[in-house]
Formats: structure tokens, C-alpha cells, sequence
């Protein structure tokens, strides 16, 4: 049975990330002590963490499923031990009584589930982290899937965002990946998300949104909606089928080339992101059907992205820029799109670009034309964390999107030639006539053909590559000193109102008979003291640091 009280769930989802921080913690000090031998032990460590996220989240359900399940597609954060456990999560939500599903659907739409539909299958298809999908005929005879929340998902969703926002003020105390991501945002963003999730009617808004944008492409299909069969926690749709996206033997078998579902894929998915700006955020295998004739029938439209009009134009700014090596540009389009922290230094971040620009120039087109979607994935995250640069929170989604399909598509067709495909966008998204493909061959030409042609700017670059002048580093401001300084005494009151609390709370439960809360709060309270150590121990360290340096 679901727990559905706030101090048990949090007090779990704080217990095990607690329990990951103090292992983190504990393996640095081990390898400290014995040096890179130590690592060995990594994988272990993860798989045994991956392990009780799952189980916690399987006990706990709502939004710990939901985060184990998009994680764990996400090959670009965690390391494979976790991805791997996490995986396991997609197929093993426990379902909800069709009892329990028939009353949320009887007081949504208002009437007996008998008198409704003409059938209603009492067997899930589908049992999701939020809601539970069951097959039904409706009484004009068509077949149906009737998407229904988990009854009481909102009451349970809203207690776990508050205990994440817990976790992620632990993680900001504790360890220094702050200076990584921009947690309060991500949060910001993730639990807005989330909530538009928990609502039906705009999962169907956005649903006739992306068809309306794909009513011309007779590739990209959505199921019909009844919005008379729909509300808040109903989603009637019309019930869908297909080939799944990563059968490629089953769609081989049919008959359909699996070269061009990958094809019709990211096709779409160039159409979403840079003519509608607007995209299905969540493209795992399970939401994609392949039609006989190799179309695509995209469902679940709970999660989906925007791009502004601002973005979409910054993102024609740095196609060009790219094509016409032109580093100014680029660095100019990602600062636009908020890709470069404040504080970067322009000049050493456009040298940087103008290596990166020159590097894709000397390759050939036919090298170009073989680049493998993940291969450059990894290649961008590698050049991401070497330089000033920040994923924005709005993108945070779309990578993932992006993540996922590159998935899909390479394992489609593993030989994928991505200028084939982005080509006939070239063209429309900068709204000049001009070929990518001959655009880059030109330039690739002049390249083989007159020797290397180092522009002016890289020249310099090279110069000062071999002097060792190219350093792209973060400045943090004076003033963000003073700012962190004047937090200091607003913390610490912060940390003694928290522990005398929480100390008091469990001296009251311990005295009132609640042993086993008052046992919780005490390891709260423990855990609450280790962090203040830690956090007088860092900023010791600081004023240390600060001193030494004002001594200089
Ligand atoms: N229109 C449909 N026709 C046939 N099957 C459907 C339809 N809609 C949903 N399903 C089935 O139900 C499953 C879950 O549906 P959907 O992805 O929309 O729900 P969800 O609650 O958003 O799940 P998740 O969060 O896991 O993506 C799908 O993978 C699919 O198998």
C-alpha cells in the first residue's frame, strides 16, 4: 500500500539521498587516502545506489518513478550501472485496481463506466507513474484508450516536489555541484513540468497543437481525441497500434525500411525544434508506433518543449555562423540563446570556436556526411564541460529529447548521414536558396585543393595555442564574494532554528509514543549536523582562501 503521509515519504526520499551523499563523500576521502586504485570500487557503488533508488521508488511510487524513468535514458549523466537498474523501472510500476480507475472516471465524467462505453477492459494496457491506460469501446463503436490518473497523484506529487526541493538544498550545502548546474532553476522548470503533467486537458490541447502543425506531412500521424470523453483526469484517445521503433528486425520482417523510420524521425523531430518550435519532449520507444507505410504515430503529449520565436532566430544565426566559419557569429548566436555563462571571456571563447569551426572545415565532406548523431553528442559534451558554457534550464528537455532519439535513430540505421537529413532545413530554416551539402563541399574544396586556409582569428588562436595563452575560464565577480559573505549569518541562524527543531520535535514524538518518527527526526537531526560542519568547514576554507589572495 501507498503511503500517502508527507513526513514518511520525505523522511525516505531524504534517508536515501542522504545515505548517496555520505557514500559520495566517504569514496573522495578513500581515494584521497589511496589514490586512483580506489575506483575500482565505482561501479559497485552505483549499482548498489541504483538498486535502492528503485526499490525506494517502487515502494513510494509517484514522482520517484517518474524521475528513475527519466533518468534512465539519460547515457549522458549517469554512468551505465545506474542507467541500466533504472531501465528496469519502465516496466515494473505496480497497477491500480480497475475498481479504483472506474471511480476516478465516474466522478470525472459523470456517469456509470457501464452506461459510458460499450466495453471496458478491466486489464491495463499500459500502468505509468502518474496514470494507467485501458482499452474500451465507446458506445458509436470505436476502440479506445482511456488514460486515467492514479487517484490521489496531485496530493502525492506535491508532497515529493517538496521533498526534492529538500534534496536539492542538501546537495547545495553539502557538495559543490552547483557550480555544475543551476539547480533552483532546473527544479523551477522540472516541477512545472511535471505539473502540467497531472492535468489531461492540456496533454489534449497539446496533442491538437502538434497536429495541427503536422496536418501536411503525411508521415507524422496523432491519435483522434473525445474531448466529450475527457477532463482533467480522463484522456479518451483513439485507440492506436504499430510496429515499435526499436524492432528493427520486426520492421525489416514487414517490410519497412528502418533507414527511412529513422529518417522520418529526426525529420520530425527538425520540423518540431526549428520551423514549429514546438516538440513532443519525452520520444521513448514507447511513445512512437511505426506505421505499415514506415509513418510515425507520435502519443503521450504530457511533456512537450517551446522554442521562442527569439531562440529560433539565434539558432538560424548559428547554422550560418557554423556554415560561414564565422566565430564572431557563432559565439554570438549561443550567447543569445543563453549557452555562455555571464561571466565567460568572449574573446578566448571565440578563439575556442574558431579551433572547433577550422577542425570541422579540414574534415571531409565525405567524413562530414558520415558523422554519427551520438558520436557528436559526445564530442559537444565533452566541449561543453571544457568551456564557459551552461546548458539553459528550457534545454534541459530538449537534450534529453535529443538524447533519446539519437538512441532511436542509430540503432535504426546505424550509418545514418545526418547532412542528408538536416539539408532540405538549411535551406527552409535560413530562408536563402543555397545547398548545405554544396556550401560545405565548396569550402571543404578550398581546403584540400589550396592547402589549409587558416582564417585571421585562428590564426591568432594557433599562435597563442602554442604560447599557452588560450585559457577559456569562468571570472567569478567581487561582488559575488561580498553577496556569498553577507549569507554567511543569515545561514548559520538558519541551521540553529533547524537543529534546535528538529531536536525538540523529536523529544515531543519520543515522549507522545511516535518512537519511530522520532527515531527519523533524530537521524534527520544528525545528518542536519554533519552538514553544518561541512558547511562551517567550507567556508573556512573560503575566508582562508579569500585572505591569502587579498594578501597578494
Ligand atoms: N492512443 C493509444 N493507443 C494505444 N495505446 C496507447 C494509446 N495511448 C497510450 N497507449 C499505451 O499506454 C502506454 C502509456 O501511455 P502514455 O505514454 O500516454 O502514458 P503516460 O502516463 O504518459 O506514460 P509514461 O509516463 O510512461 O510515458 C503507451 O506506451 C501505450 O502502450
Amino acid at each position: 500500500m501507498i503511503t500517502h503521509s508527507k513526513i514518511r515519504r520525505t523522511g525516505a526520499v531524504f534517508k536515501l539521498f542522504a545515505g548517496f551523499l555520505i557514500e559520495i563523500a566517504w569514496y573522495n576521502l578513500l581515494r584521497r587516502i589511496y589514490g586512483p586504485k580506489i575506483e575500482a570500487r565505482l561501479p559497485e557503488l552505483y549499482r548498489n545506489q541504483a538498486i535502492r533508488f528503485r526499490e525506494t521508488a517502487l515502494v513510494l511510487q509517484g514522482l520517484m518513478i517518474k524521475v528513475g524513468q527519466f533518468f534512465s535514458t539519460r547515457i549522458d549523466v549517469l554512468p551505465v550501472e545506474y542507467i541500466t537498474e533504472l531501465a528496469l523501472l519502465q516496466d515494473q510500476v505496480p497497477p491500480v485496481s480497475s475498481a479504483k480507475i472506474k471511480e476516478v472516471i465516474e466522478l470525472e465524467l459523470g456517469g456509470k463506466v457501464e452506461e459510458l462505453f460499450a466495453q471496458f477492459d478491466d486489464n491495463h494496457i499500459a500502468a505509468a507513474s502518474f496514470g494507467q491506460v485501458h482499452q474500451a469501446v465507446l458506445l458509436s463503436g470505436e476502440v479506445v484508450a482511456v488514460k486515467v490518473l492514479r487517484p490521489s497523484i496531485e496530493k502525492i506529487i506535491e508532497i515529493d516536489l517538496t521533498a526534492f526541493r529538500t534534496v536539492i538544498w542538501m546537495v547545495k550545502v553539502f557538495t559543490k555541484w552547483e557550480q555544475y548546474a543551476d539547480f533552483d532553476a532546473i527544479y523551477a522548470e522540472f516541477s512545472a513540468t511535471i505539473r502540467e503533467e497531472l492535468d489531461y486537458r492540456q496533454e489534449l490541447a497539446n496533442l491538437e497543437r502538434f497536429r495541427r502543425n503536422f496536418q501536411d506531412d503525411p508521415m507524422i500521424s496523432v491519435p483522434a481525441v473525445y474531448p466529450k470523453y475527457s477532463r482533467q483526469r480522463v484522456l479518451t484517445l483513439e485507440f492506436v497500434s504499430g510496429y515499435k521503433v526499436t524492432d528493427r528486425a520486426g520492421l525489416l520482417a514487414a517490410g519497412i525500411s528502418p533507414k527511412n523510420v529513422a529518417g522520418n524521425v529526426v525529420d520530425s523531430y527538425l520540423k518540431q525544434a526549428l520551423i514549429h518550435g514546438f516538440y513532443h519532449a519525452d520520444p521513448h520507444p514507447g511513445n512512437l508506433f511505426v506505421r505499415p507505410d514506415g509513418g510515425i504515430i507520435f502519443i503521450d503529449f504530457g511533456m512537450v518543449g517551446r522554442i521562442t520565436d527569439h531562440n529560433k532566430k539565434a539558432v538560424r544565426k548559428l547554422i550560418g555562423g557554423v556554415i560561414n566559419s564565422n566565430a564572431e557569429e557563432v559565439s554570438h548566436a549561443l550567447q543569445e540563446l543563453g549557452f555562455i555563462k555571464p561571466a565567460a571571456n568572449l574573446l578566448s571563447l571565440q578563439k575556442a570556436i574558431s579551433l572547433l569551426l577550422a577542425g570541422l572545415q579540414d574534415m571531409q565532406l565525405e567524413e562530414l556526411g558520415k558523422l554519427k548523431i551520438d558520436g557528436l553528442l559526445e564530442e559537444l559534451r565533452e566541449f561543453i564541460y571544457s568551456q564557459p558554457f551552461q546548458i539553459p534550464v528550457h534545454y534541459t528537455f530538449l537534450g534529453r529529447a535529443v538524447g533519446t532519439l539519437s538512441g532511436i535513430a542509430t540503432g535504426l540505421d546505424p550509418n545514418m548521414n545526418i547532412l542528408a537529413v538536416i539539408k532540405p532545413y538549411a535551406k527552409q530554416v535560413l530562408g536563402q536558396e543555397f545547398s548545405l551539402l554544396q556550401l560545405v563541399w565548396q569550402k571543404t574544396k578550398k581546403v584540400v585543393l589550396a592547402g589549409v586556409e587558416v582564417p585571421p582569428l585562428l590564426e591568432q588562436t594557433l599562435r597563442d595555442l602554442r604560447a599557452g595563452d588560450v585559457q577559456v575560464k569562468v571570472e567569478m565577480g567581487p561582488v559575488l564574494r561580498q553577496l556569498r559573505f553577507q549569507e554567511t549569518l543569515a545561514n548559520r541562524l538558519v541551521w540553529t532554528i533547524l537543529l534546535t527543531g528538529t531536536g525538540i520535535g523529536a523529544a515531543v514524538l519520543w515522549s507522545s509514543g511516535h518512537k519511530d518518527i522520532a527515531v527519523l527526526l533524530l537521524y534527520i537531526m544528525g545528518v542536519l549536523a554533519l552538514l553544518l560542519v561541512n558547511n562551517l568547514r567550507k567556508r573556512a576554507e573560503r575566508v582562508l582562501h579569500w585572505h591569502r589572495h587579498s594578501r597578494r
